[in-house]
């Protein structure tokens, strides 16, 4: 039997999208890894397929893998392309909950819901202050997936992320971020992801960076984040909800054997 797929982007960061909602498809870790492979599948940072949803008021089930073939539990590049791909502002379910969206235009807002701050819930592996970690000083919050953001230099991605990735400290790993403040409503970042690496934009990483630098003090609340592939609008709400603005693009719809 044929598999369907739609190809898309956020700002670069790419993404095999699979509607299992008639015909859930028959993957494992390693069919995932052949699928995102540059060269031996179709290639992307992140596959991702849908189902029918189980919660209430959902309208979709959502569920991310990395190129690695290991499971994030929030991709928000991703949730924009879901939103364009299935209409009519759906309520995404994804294991951080549900995610609301609308579409305004050609941009896409999805509700990436609250950021957690305990050691727990990034996870860490000891209790640390998790807005000063003792590894680069980088201050660390969940959006559902863990990230770490360095603050001082995005040139520095290549050379530490793999190395932060895997820090022991980071017991399902982390996704890494590395941002430059240039005014307290705009910064620079670029993202080590975690089970992908180097991507031209990480939209859960850009909302992590936010709130980290809204924690530090460096950034307002409402700020563009610009990445290699461009940019995105965060805004952390005074309700604690981090919303996150920007394109979502379809490339190409395929059918592999
Ligand atoms: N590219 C995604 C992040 C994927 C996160 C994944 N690398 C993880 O293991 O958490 C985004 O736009 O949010």
């Amino acid at each position: 039997m044929t598999l369907s797929f739609t190809k898309m982007h956020g700002l670069g960061n790419d993404f095999i999208i699979i509607d299992g909602r008639q015909t859930a498809p028959a993957l494992d870790t390693d069919k995932i890894r052949h699928l995102c492979d540059r060269r031996f599948g179709v290639g992307c940072d992140q596959l991702v397929v849908l189902s029918a949803p189980t919660a209430d008021g959902a309208d979709v089930l959502v569920r991310f893998f990395n190129a690695d073939g290991s499971e994030s539990g929030a991709c928000g590049n991703a949730s924009r392309c879901v939103a364009t791909l299935v209409g009519g502002n759906p309520v995404l379910q994804t294991s951080a909950g549900l995610l609301l969206t609308s579409q305004d235009g050609d941009l896409i807002t999805v509700n990436m819901g609250q950021p957690r701050f305990g050691w727990q819930d990034i996870p860490l592996a000891r209790e640390c202050d998790t807005l000063h970690l003792p590894i680069h000083d980088a201050a660390a919050c969940s959006m559902g997936n863990p990230h770490a953001t360095v603050f001082g230099d995005v040139s520095r991605a290549e050379d530490l992320g793999p190395s932060l990735e895997h820090s022991p400290l980071f017991p399902q790993r982390a996704n890494i971020g590395f941002a430059d403040i240039i005014t307290p409503t705009h910064m620079r970042l670029r993202v080590w992801e975690r089970g992908a690496g180097l991507t031209l934009a990480c939209g859960s990483g850009a909302c992590a960076a936010v709130v980290n630098a809204v924690r530090r003090g460096l950034a307002e609340r409402t700020c563009v984040v610009t990445m290699d592939g461009g940019d995105l609008r965060i805004t952390w709400q005074d309700n604690g909800d981090v919303l996150m603005t920007g394109p979502a693009t379809t490339v190409f719809h395929g059918e592999l054997p």
